[in-house]
This record gives C-alpha cells, structure tokens and sequence, in this order.
C-alpha cells in the first residue's frame, strides 16, 4: 500500500444525513472531531454555537473523544418511552425501524459527569448501519482509550460499599465502551500491591484501576511504581536514583474515606465521573515524593506527608478504623486537643522562580501551564549526585536550613483538595510540576492553630499568620531534634504515641511535648522522623485530566 492509500485508509469517513429524533427532523453531520444535529425546520433562524457539547434550542454537538459507545437501538432505547412519550415512540418505530443510540458524556455540575443516550432513527438498515460503522471507526481512531483493564476492588474500604459501586455503576458503563475488566477482590491488606509487583501479567492490560479510598491508591502506586523499577534494575534505595515513569495509567474509583486524590484530580467523588474519564482515555501525568531514611526506601507519596498534627491524627485513628471515615473527626479534636509540638531541623532546596509560589493564587487546573513546562535536565542541578553531595556541605549552594519547633510540618505534592477542605492544604500546589509545598506551622497558641485550620474549610489564606511560612521545594529533608531509637523493632512497629497531653487555655502556648511524632505519608505511618523526601516529576498517569476550569453543562 502506498503512503497516501494509508493515509487515506486511517481518514475516518464523514457524514451528513437527514434522521429522526422524537417527531422532529434533524440534519446530522458527523465531521473528524464533532457530532452535530440540528432541527431542520427551525436551523435556518438560528445560528449554533457549537463548543465541547453545545446546545441552542434546536441544535446540538458532542465531541467524538467524548463519545462512550454507539450501538443499534432497542425499542426501549427511545427516548420518548422514558418521558411517556410510549405511543409517540412506537409509532414512529414503526415508520422507522431502524435506529442507532449514542452514549455520550454529559456535564451535570460541579465536575460530575454523567452518561447519556441519543437515539436517531433511519430511513432504512443500510444508512443505520453506516452511521454505526463510521462512528465506530472514529472512535477506533482514538488510540489513548484503554481497551483492557485491571481491576482491584478493596471491599472493606470506606463505607464497605467498592464491590457494589464496581458493579452497579462502573462495570455497566465499561461493557457498554466494550472494555474487557479482569477484576480481582482483595483478601487482605497489600494483596493488590503484592499481585502487581511480581505476578500481574501488565503486557495484557491498558491500565490498571483501583476501587478504593486513598489507602487502597497508594497500595496501587507502590506495586506498578516498584515493578516498573525491578523491570528495569532501578534501586529504589538509592535517594537519587532516576525512577522509570510507570507506563500504565491508573484509573481511581472512588469507595473510600477521604479519597483526596480522586477529588484533587477530577473535582468530585463520583464512581461515574471517574468511569468515565477512564473510558474516554484521559491522562493526567502527577509527580509521586519518594521518602528515605538514609539509604533505605521507606514509601512513596502523592499527596500529603505530614509530621506532627497530621502525623498524630493518622497515628491515632489507626486504632479507630471501626468507626470508618468518622474515625478522623474524632482523632482530630482528641489531637488538636492535645496541642504538642516538635522540635527539629527542616532542610530543603527550593524550586526556581519560575516554578511559581505556594501564595500566587493560580491553582492547577486542566491543562494546566505549569505543570506543562516539563524541566530538562540542565534545568535541573539538584537532579547530579555531585551537586547533590557539595550543596549538603554548602549552604550557599541553595539549601535552606530552618530549626524549630513545630506543630506541624506538611509537605503535599498536591493541593490535597478533598470533601472536607474543598481547596487543601495547599491550594496553589501543582499535580505534575515535579515540586512540594512545605508547610511550616510553629509553635503558636491553641487558639491560633485552631484559626488556621479553620482557614482550611472557608476562603480565607491559612498561610497568612505569622507562625506559618510555606515554600515550593524539589526535596527536603527532616532531622528530629531527639535522636530516634533504632531498634530493628522500630523498622516494623509503628512509633507508639504517649498518652493526653495537658490542656492549655486559651492564648498560651503549651509547654509539654513529646519528643516525636511521625510521618504520615498519604494516609500510612512511616517508621522514622528522620527522612528525606525527591519529587520525582511525573512518575506516574491518572486516567483523570485535572479539574475542569469552566463547567460546561448541557
Ligand atoms: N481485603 C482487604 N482486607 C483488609 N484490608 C485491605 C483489603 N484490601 C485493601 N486493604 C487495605 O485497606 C486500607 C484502607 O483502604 P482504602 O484506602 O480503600 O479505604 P479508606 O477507608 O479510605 O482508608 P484510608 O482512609 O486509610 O485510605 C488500605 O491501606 C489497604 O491496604
Ligand atoms: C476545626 C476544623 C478543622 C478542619 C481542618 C480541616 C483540614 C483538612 C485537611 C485535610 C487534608 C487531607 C489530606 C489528605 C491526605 C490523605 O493522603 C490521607 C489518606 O487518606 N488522609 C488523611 O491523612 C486524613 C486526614 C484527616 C485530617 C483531619
Ligand atoms: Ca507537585
């Protein structure tokens, strides 16, 4: 075959025809990228204004990437059977027997995504069977679309309520885009982890889907980014080593308890939204925090390393998991109650000036600038051992150093938006930008703390206080003031906390602490205080593509 014959074999084919929808008449025209229908009595006073899907009273357009599927359509596919219509909906069946429905993606507000049908009826089999085939053919077109999947369901996530979401909402909307799932239930914790670092087949499948909460995420995150590394004799341990980019895209469910990463990548916790962004083949590429102590992995992070509240919320609602998603309310007021800070050294390297800053109010969204310029390796002096080993020893070489005593010391690769603070922790942070916001809270008064977490959940800006600084880094490292024991116990158990800390009143400041706290990193207790922690910048892809800046709804 011939270049041009090839070119002219992979042109999907137009078309234009006149069909049936309800009692009306439209003109269709399916052109490369857009499926248009306009009411032929009535175009020809108005003019259309045709956008990702459009809709002026009598004309309409979807996007053909956001097409789910097209099938030949059964009597019960009218519309007009579901609005009463039965009658209407019969007779012209009989008149027109010969139908086609598209599935498409619908916008309902606030992010969420819905599937919808449109149902045209033909003059006769063979102009219905064209317009399927065509419509097929486009969507064959869009290579980025997963055809085969792995599933992991986790049925104790959350409220217990993974198998049934996968099956009553995500399974459905996956057979009608005629993507095959291999489902697989958990039966222990790491189980997903475990199967995907050493005996998954991954050559089989276009992308790996998790039906969980952020816990379940993260087990996910960990078994493709560490069989992606063995795959290719990459060290973990070494803290500078440069990790492979995962190639499977993973696809988040939410049926979880806090589900941030869901919600910081889509903009809502919907099963459907996200099955859907799944179906359509969306990518979103995000940076992924590797966490050593010395020169030994501890985790990965993706959103939210947190030492100090953070870390004793997590540490304590561990022992509440029974009580399911409220168990962080509880152990929030008991921490906040306790009001410990902690002494120590943060170390960091900050990004570059044209990486932005945590403050300047430009929040990642779709398509997002920032995220786009990519830094090429001789943007990047900290990414050689060299440089790395000579600014440890030399402070002008763009280390800070700052020794405190902190409440609070957060790191979020992302903004961490979640249902309980709709803009995060870090509202400015990028998904993909290959930095972290390190959030330094020091010692300040219950009172004060308590304003800038409340600043987390309203509009206000909760870096404004004095006891709080926030810079955008590549890599940080924190050392404890106390040494920490180094028992080969301690590797495994997590770090026990000491009872109720007195409470102060009002305006003062507490003068007990413990002497640690510990890491929580996305969710899981870590088992050292003294960490470093690397962006690496865009390690992995969701089948997600940010929030949507504007809301189109139809
Ligand atoms: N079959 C299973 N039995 C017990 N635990 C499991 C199972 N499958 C997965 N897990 C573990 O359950 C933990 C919590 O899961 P998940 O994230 O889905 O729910 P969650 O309620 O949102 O929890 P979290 O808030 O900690 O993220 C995960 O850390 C995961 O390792
Ligand atoms: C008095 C009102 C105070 C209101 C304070 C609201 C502040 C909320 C900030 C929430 C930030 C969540 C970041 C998400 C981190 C996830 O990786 C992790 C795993 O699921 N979840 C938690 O750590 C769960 C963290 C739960 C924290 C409460
Ligand atoms: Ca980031």
């Amino acid at each position: 075959m011939t270049r041009l014959s090839e070119m002219m074999e992979k042109q999907p084919r137009l078309l234009s025809s006149k069909l049936f929808q309800r009692h009306r008449q439209f003109e269709v025209v399916l052109n490369r990228s857009v499926l248009a229908w306009k009411e032929i009595e009535r175009s020809r006073q108005r003019s259309s204004g045709i956008s990702s899907e459009s809709e002026t009273a009598h004309s309409h357009a979807i996007q053909v990437c956001e097409i789910v599927a097209v099938r030949k359509s059964e009597e019960d596919d009218q519309d007009d059977t579901k609005t009463g219509g039965q009658k209407k909906a019969k007779q012209r069946y009989q008149l027109y027997p010969h139908a086609f429905t598209v599935s498409y993606v619908r916008r309902t507000g606030q992010h969420q995504w819905r599937c919808s049908d449109v149902t045209f009826h033909c003059a006769n089999q063979a102009l219905c069977e064209e317009w399927i085939q065509v419509i097929n053919e486009q969507l064959s077109l869009l290579a980025s679309r997963p055809k085969s999947l792995l599933v992991y369901i986790n049925p104790y996530g959350g409220k217990r309520r993974g198998k049934r979401i996968y099956e009553q909402k995500v399974a459905p909307l996956f057979r009608r885009a005629s993507i095959s799932a291999d489902v697989i239930v958990t039966e222990r914790a790491n189980h997903a982890r475990d199967h995907l670092k050493t005996e998954a087949n991954l050559d089989k499948y276009d992308g790996v889907v998790c039906v969980g909460g952020d816990g379940m995420f993260s087990e996910i995150l960990h078994g493709l980014v560490t069989r992606t590394q063995t795959d290719h004799g990459v060290d973990q341990n070494q803290p500078d080593a440069e990790l492979v980019p995962c190639s499977l895209r993973i696809g988040i469910i939410p049926a979880g308890s806090t589900d941030c990463i869901c919600f910081a990548t889509v903009g809502t916790n919907d099963p459907v939204t996200s099955a859907l962004h799944i179906i359509v083949g969306d990518s979103q590429p995000m940076d992924v925090c590797s966490v050593h102590h010395n020169d030994f992995f501890l985790r990965y992070s993706v959103s939210l390393l947190g030492y100090g509240f953070y870390g004793d919320v997590l540490t304590d609602s561990e022992r509440k998991r029974w009580l399911g998603p409220a168990r962080y309310d509880l152990s929030g007021v008991k921490t906040f109650l306790s009001h410990n800070y902690y002494e120590g050294t943060v170390s960091f390297l900050p990004a570059e000036d044209d990486m932005g800053n945590p403050r300047d109010k430009l929040q990642c969204r779709s398509g997002c600038h920032v995220c786009q310029h990519k830094p090429s390796s001789k943007d990047k002096p900290w990414e050689t051992s060299e440089e790395k080993e000579k600014s440890d020893k030399d402070s002008s070489s763009g280390w800070s150093v700052i020794r405190g005593k902190f409440i609070a010391i957060n790191a979020a690769s992302m903004s961490c938006a979640c249902p309980r603070s709709p803009k995060g922790l870090s509202p400015s942070a990028h998904l993909a930008d290959g930095t972290t916001d390190l959030i330094l809270v020091r010692k300040c008064s219950r009172f004060d703390f308590l304003r800038h977490l409340l600043r987390h959940t309203n509009k206000e800006d909760q870096f404004d206080h004095s006891f709080v600084e926030v810079h955008r880094v590549r890599t940080f490292r924190f050392q404890p003031r106390h040494q920490e024991p180094v028992s080969l116990e301690d590797l495994s158990e997590t770090p026990k906390k000491k009872g109720f800390g007195p409470i102060c009143s009002g305006q003062m400041t507490c003068n007990y602490s413990k002497a640690q706290s510990s890491w929580t990193c996305d969710g899981e207790i870590l088992p050292h205080a003294a960490i470093q922690a690397s962006v690496q910048c865009q390690l992995i892809r969701l089948f997600a593509r940010g929030i949507e800046e504007q809301q189109q709804q139809q």
